[in-house]
């Protein structure tokens, strides 16, 4: 069975109580009253956390748990989530920000030093491709889609905006914040990048495959888990032992139809609920991808696992349940005015798509129920698209296609059912996954790895698994540790569960850290380049998108933050500006609350300072998600970072 990560420490999940701060008055020019702390009150306990499970294996685990970077409580799912469509028909955030550096930008920005050069062709190649389609979509496509372009994850190797982070950091520098040099002066050991070479050649030779981070999003029940656990055994990574194991195990406890999800939900709460909590991490090849499968929990209890994998991933399989009823239990808005309510379908692509991800397959799932019909499936297609291009998904960047999890109809192999066979003559899931533009390795970044969890601790080292978001890594590299600032080397590392001696941005990688205690590193940490370290910041602003609130945002909100793979409660310090959607222009200074729909730039304060960077420096470290109550209010990127907490690395 393919190895399975986990990443939050559900246990952490605690409901806040409903108290009367929507009563306070927030006063413009003065500092907002402190929120009385939320009184936790025993909520149910969804299920043991990750971090626990690696407790019962680890004597050190008392202190992971406990080290003061790891998970804090998250205001969760007393109120329902599900989130209505929201104003994605305009420019985002991103667009802005983009189009208000493309205005007072120094011109084109001086482009980094890059070894590989190679690379850069082939990202040149993409960018150009990228503006084709878009032209082919026509005018109104674009505007509609022009929101959150500039979350590519196929991005060019200068990332947009690089030539305005040395000034930035120059900024930082001047206030103290920060010490650090500007990342365009990084440059690749020539070792490191002699070597990153070598494999990316490997890659592009005979048998070699780009990698793909793939997230599995989609309302509860839709049939993700099902489907997922299918196609591992269509694509020979399950026998038939483990299948019939699996199969009367789940006879015998009365959930026979959960069987191949259990291949995936191997939690006994999963199984037993028949709900996902974790996200599952599988890896597997397809004919033309090393994939490396995030599967997302429907449920809205567990959405900050969701963004978790989706903030690691380069596409998505969007899951909709076609049984009558089905997709539209997934995508019904939430009731006005109503906490409770509304599809993780709708949810989940806005997430999906402002952490990132920008390609999309609709996978339409038990059509078996309801005959194969081929005006369900349409019927499903035509409400669904133009929701996903108000988030931002490009016409071009979506697929559509029908499967069957139980019984493996159009996943590696064309439909064997003679009425799905009669009228689909589309892409199978294996296909549609080939299709999908593969991982970027940002290698001419300086080393950012955020971490998910600590895999395992002992006298070995520490081992700590996540995805390099940039730069590279071999046994012997020098990292530092954020926000705790201790140094460490790289002992050993493996990618895809195999020891290795390099892993590239785009790996997800173990890596085991010499020398270090446990508690210096949790899920949320860093670990970057020595002389290129990640801001500590205590204070950002983000240009956000207020998604469907039921009560205006306000200064002085409790939010939890999400951002790469941290989570932090903190709070709204400030509304800096209301901006107009469609210019980016401040329409007003310091607006006194935010409806949904409208474009801000808020000024956010983190309980304990966080790892973090402006979006135009380091996108993957740049986005954020602001939740409150359970539900998502708001999503954005980071335009500035104007507090800072002292590097202790300096
Ligand atoms: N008839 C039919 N049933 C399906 C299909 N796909 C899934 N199911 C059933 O739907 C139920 C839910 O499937 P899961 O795979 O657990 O759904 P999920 O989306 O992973 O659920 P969460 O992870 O909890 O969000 C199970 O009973 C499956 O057998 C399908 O294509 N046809």
């Amino acid at each position: 069975m393919p190895p399975k990560n986990k990443y939050y420490d559900d246990d952490d999940l605690e409901d806040y109580e409903d108290d009367d701060y929507w009563d306070e008055e927030y006063e413009e020019e003065a500092p907002p009253p402190p929120k009385p702390s939320p009184k936790p009150k025993p909520a149910p306990k969804p299920a043991a956390a990750p971090a626990a499970a690696a407790a019962k294996k680890l004597p050190q685990a008392a202190q992971i748990k406990q080290q003061p970077y790891q998970l804090v409580p998250e205001a969760a799912a007393a109120a329902a989530a599900g989130v209505q469509r929201f104003g994605f028909d305009q420019p985002s955030p991103d667009d802005m920000v983009l189009a208000a550096q493309q205005k007072k930008g120094p011109g084109p920005a001086p482009r980094p030093y890059n070894p590989l050069q190679h690379q850069q062709q082939r990202q040149q190649q993409e960018a150009a491709q990228q503006a084709a389609q878009q032209a082919q979509q026509g005018p109104a496509d674009a505007a509609l889609a022009g929101g959150m372009q500039g979350l590519s994850v196929g991005e060019p190797a200068a990332e947009p905006g690089a030539a305005q982070a040395a000034p930035q950091q120059q900024q930082q520098q001047q206030r103290g914040s920060t010490s650090r040099r500007p990342l365009t002066e990084y440059r690749p050991e020539p070792e490191l990048a002699a070597e990153c070479e070598r494999a990316a050649a490997e890659e592009a030779g005979a048998g070699g495959k780009p990698r793909l981070h793939l997230v599995v999003l989609g309302h509860v029940d839709a049939g993700k888990s099902t489907l997922m656990g299918r196609m591992l055994y269509e694509l020979g990574l399950i026998s038939e032992k483990t299948v019939h194991k699996t199969q009367r195990e789940a006879q015998a406890t009365g959930k026979g139809s959960f069987a191949w999800a259990w291949m995936l939900d191997e939690r006994p709460e999963e199984r037993a609920r028949g709900v996902t909590v974790d996200v599952a991490v599988t890896r597997f090849e397809t004919p033309g991808r090393n994939v490396t499968l995030l599967d997302a929990p429907g449920h809205r209890d567990f959405v900050p696992n969701m963004i978790a994998g989706a903030a690691q991933a380069d596409a998505a399989l969007l899951i909709v349940d076609g049984s009558p009823g089905g997709f539209e239990a997934g995508f019904e808005p939430a009731a006005p005015g109503s906490a409770a309510g509304g599809g993780q379908t709708r949810e989940h692509a806005q997430l999906a798509r402002s952490l990132g991800v920008e390609q999309v397959a609709v996978v339409v799932t038990k059509l078996d129920t309801c005959d194969f019909s081929r005006e369900r499936f349409d019927a499903i297609k035509s409400q669904l698209e133009p929701f996903l291009k108000t988030c931002g998904f490009r016409e071009a960047s979506i697929q559509w296609l029908p499967a069957v999890g139980p019984t493996g109809d159009n996943l590696a192999k064309p439909p064997a059912d003679p009425r799905l066979a009669a009228w689909w003559k589309g892409p199978t899931l294996a296909q549609a996954i080939d299709a999908f533009r593969p991982t970027h390795r940002l290698l001419e970044r300086p080393l950012r790895l955020p971490v998910t969890d600590v895999v395992r601790s002992g006298k070995a080292g520490v081992t700590v698994g996540g995805k390099l978001e940039g730069g590279a890594l071999r046994p012997g590299s020098r990292v530092l540790i954020m926000p705790s600032g201790e140094t460490s080397t790289v002992k050993s590392l493996e990618v895809d569960s195999k020891p290795t001696a390099l892993a590239r941005a785009g790996d997800s990688a173990d890596v085991t850290l010499a020398s270090i205690e446990p508690n210096v590193v949790g899920a949320g940490s860093v670990l970057c380049h020595p002389d290129f370290p990640v801001p500590l910041v205590d204070r950002f602003e983000a240009r956000m998108v207020v998604l469907d609130v039921a009560i205006p945002v306000l200064k002085g909100q409790q939010v939890t933050i999400h951002a790469h793979t941290a989570r932090e409660s903190g709070h709204i310090s400030g509304l800096v500006s209301l901006l107009n959607a469609k210019t980016g222009e401040v329409q007003r200074a310091r607006p006194r609350c935010l409806l949904k729909g409208q474009s801000a730039v808020v000024e956010v304060t983190p309980a304990r300072p966080l790892c973090l960077e402006e979006y135009a420096a380091y996108r993957a470290l740049g986005r954020v998600a602001l939740r409150d109550g359970g539900r998502t209010i708001a999503v954005g990127i980071i335009s500035s970072l104007p507090g800072g907490a002292p590097s202790s690395s300096a």
